[in-house]
């Protein structure tokens, strides 16, 4: 794919409604609501749904889970009506196309995986996009942790997330890096985990439009 012209912005592991409205109010593209039983900023199903109804048009909603029961998936699906879906764990391509919706791959980017990144996309023909962690693989992500942007795979065909680590301080030149087709923030926002801070929100979305504005 051709570097894009804007940058993607998701922020994830969002857990209160004014964090929710303000992303809208900012312009960033997605929020994600974390379903991963081992998360801190894990939401139950009414918590999701009741801040569902504070994004705004053109946001897209994000559910994240993490090896989770096929049936916690269809609930989530029915009842907090994501956009898309997004899985962190082990699960397969038929598991993860099986809930009628897009969803994204989490690809664990720490650890020692000796198979090549780019060939790890194959593993899901299906997926609209993949998100890059810095957690190994079964690891959780939200760690704040980065990994060596040079590993990132170029000329793939479907669009790229990059997450681990990123904040108003290094999403400039992480997108200067990478020209990433997305850019997925969650502690680096943070005052505390699933507390998402305004002005950290405000800096890292003008931070990825100063990043998108210098491109050449
Ligand atoms: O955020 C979590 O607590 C979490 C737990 C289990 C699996 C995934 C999780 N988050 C996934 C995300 O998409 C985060 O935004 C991504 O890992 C980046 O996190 P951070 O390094 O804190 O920006």
């Amino acid at each position: 794919m051709n570097a894009p012209l804007r940058t993607r912005i998701k922020f994830c592991g969002m857990t209160r409604a004014q964090d929710v409205a303000l992303a809208g109010e900012l312009g960033v593209d997605a929020v994600g609501f974390v379903f991963a039983s081992k998360s801190p900023r894990r939401l139950d199903i009414e918590q999701a749904a009741a801040l569902r109804a504070h994004a705004m048009p053109f946001v897209d909603v994000v559910a994240l889970m993490m090896d989770s029961p096929a049936e916690l998936v269809r609930e989530v699906v029915a009842r907090v009506r994501p956009t898309l879906l997004q899985f962190h764990g082990d699960e397969d391509d038929a598991y993860c196309r099986g809930f009628g919706l897009p969803f994204l791959k989490a690809v664990a980017m720490g650890g020692t995986d000796d198979e090549p990144v780019a060939a790890r996309f194959a593993h899901h023909p299906h997926a609209s996009g993949f998100l890059l962690d810095s957690h190994a693989r079964g690891g959780s992500g939200g760690t704040g942790r980065t990994f060596d942007w040079s590993r990132v795979p170029h000329g793939i065909d479907r669009p790229l997330l990059l997450a681990g680590g990123i904040g108003p301080d290094n999403v400039f030149d992480a997108i200067r890096a990478v020209q990433p087709w997305g850019v997925d923030v969650s502690s680096g926002i943070e005052s505390a985990p699933g507390e998402k801070d305004a002005v950290k929100m405000r800096r890292f979305v003008e931070e990825v439009r100063r990043a998108d504005a210098a491109a050449d």
